[in-house]
């Protein structure tokens, strides 16, 4: 079957110059023959009429249902171009929905996460989210902070009173609830995103260092070549695996070193670009090394300097080889984030891998609540900046003025995710990303 949509104020008027001129009941299948602009049936099958505004676009909408094939539908829509509709661009029925208020943005994405996704767990995410279950949660916000503002706003108004106004119990316990509340929605987002589109862990550091044989430990097969020879890993090697449930991209890469080896050289740049584009690094360090200063990524990243320059992302050091060295797998003792494990035996990868999943976020298969994307993340992360700030200034009884625009701030932070507020770019951004007829 190929369905065509018609949307807009003249979908009725093209529809009758393609079926002739009949009554159509709303949201009723009729039976009828589609014709090109000479006359000659192209198709038979059914038409769907929505009247606007009860459609999904809002806009009158016509579904005319054939038979399918690329020829056949092809000549459907020339006809309807002929009558005077046009293309859809990718994600325009979305757009026109959420334009007409049927949706809100976070609904919108969700249409376009439901068919990308690539597991059942992400579709469910997906279609929590189209029937609003993000959308509730951040409009509650909303309320709440509204509700703050009022308050605070009318304190400002007395400015006599304002200081007893603002430090009475209530504002700062409000403040804190709302905090904790959009903690623990950020939380759940960020498990939304984590289950949509997984961690990207770039493996890096320097030659024979086991950054090979560690992907391999982690994907359970000999994905990538190991061999003694230091350089052997040149092109980007990508692995899609699952940590419990939880996706999981490695992208392995050549060692990094100073080399005269052009091959090696252009190996090393695109290392570079995957880290740059990574959620998080993972450093694999030969524990067998001596005088690693852990803490100090020029030591484990050999380098230009030009490279680490303005690189923020979460690090976790894997100290490797420890059947050789002899020290004892599991998390290293007194260094944050950092491991100490045999890719070659597997011994302390264990640790690794719970690690990799606490510090995504991951809260094992089916919690999850909704699903979400980075944009979402980021407003989040801006709106509870905010809070923090309109708390410390609660806290230093400054200006009841300064606390107020914290509050603003994080509401059009939080605005930005449904689409209540939005900056002129972002619409056409996010819906260039849907498919044709979405
Ligand atoms: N004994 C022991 N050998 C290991 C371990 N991990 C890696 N090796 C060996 O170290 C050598 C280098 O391993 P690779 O995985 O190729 O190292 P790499 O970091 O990918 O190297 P390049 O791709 O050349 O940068 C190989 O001979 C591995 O068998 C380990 O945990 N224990
Ligand atoms: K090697
Ligand atoms: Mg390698």
């Amino acid at each position: 079957m190929g369905v065509v949509r018609l949307s807009g104020p003249d979908a009725g008027r093209i529809t009758r110059a393609l079926i002739g001129d009949r009554e159509l009941t709303p949201r009723t299948a009729h039976f009828a023959r589609f014709r090109d602009p000479a006359g000659e049936v192209i198709d038979e099958g059914l038409v769907l009429w929505f009247p606007a505004p009860g459609s999904f676009t809002g806009e009158e909408v016509v579904e005319l249902q054939g038979h399918g094939g690329p020829v056949i539908l092809d000549a459907l829509v020339a006809a309807c171009v002929h009558q005077g509709a046009r293309p859809a661009r990718a994600g325009e029925f979305s757009q026109r929905a959420f334009l007409n208020d049927k949706m809100d943005l976070t609904q919108a994405e969700a249409i376009a996460d439901l068919i990308d996704a690539g597991t059942r767990e992400s579709a469910r995410a997906a279609l929590h989210s189209l029937q609003g279950a993000f959308s509730r949660e951040v409009n509650e916000l909303v309320e709440q902070l509204i509700q703050l503002r009022i308050y605070v706003e009318a304190a400002i108004d007395f400015p006599e009173e304002e200081i007893d106004f603002l430090s009475e119990g209530g504002v700062a316990d409000d403040l804190n609830r709302v905090i904790d509340q959009a903690g623990a929605v950020l939380a759940s987002a960020r498990q939304g995103r984590l289950v949509r589109e997984g961690l990207t862990l770039v493996i890096a550091g320097k030659p024979n260092a086991g950054k090979s044989s560690l992907m391999n430990a982690l994907a359970g097969h000999e994905a990538a070549i190991v061999t003694e020879v230091a350089g052997t890993t040149r092109d980007v090697l990508r692995e899609a695996i699952q940590l419990d449930g939880m996706p999981l991209n490695l992208i392995d890469t050549a060692g990094l070193r100073e080399s005269p080896d052009r091959v090696e050289q252009e190996g090393i740049r695109r290392a570079f670009e995957e880290i740059r584009k990574a959620d998080r690094l993972l450093v694999v360090i030969d524990s067998q090394e001596a005088g690693v200063n852990l803490n100090d990524l020029t030591d484990l990243l050999p380098s230009s300097q030009q490279e680490l320059d303005g690189l923020d992302l979460p690090v976790t050091r894997v100290l490797n080889k420890a059947d050789l060295s002899g020290l004892s797998p599991g998390p290293h003792p007194n260094q944050p984030d950092t491991f100490v494990l045999s890719a070659a035996t597997g011994q302390g990868l264990l640790a690794l891998r719970d690690h990799l999943k606490g510090a995504a976020g991951y809260q094992g298969t089916g919690q999850s609540r909704f699903s979400a994307r980075r944009r979402h993340i980021t407003a989040l992360e801006q709106a509870l900046a905010a809070l923090a700030k309109g708390r410390d200034q609660l806290h230093a009884h400054a200006a009841g003025e300064l606390l107020a625009e914290d509050l603003r701030a994080a509401q059009h932070a939080l605005e930005e995710i449904t689409g209540a507020f939005t900056a002129d770019d972002l619409l056409g951004r996010i819906f260039s990303s849907f498919c044709i007829g979405k």
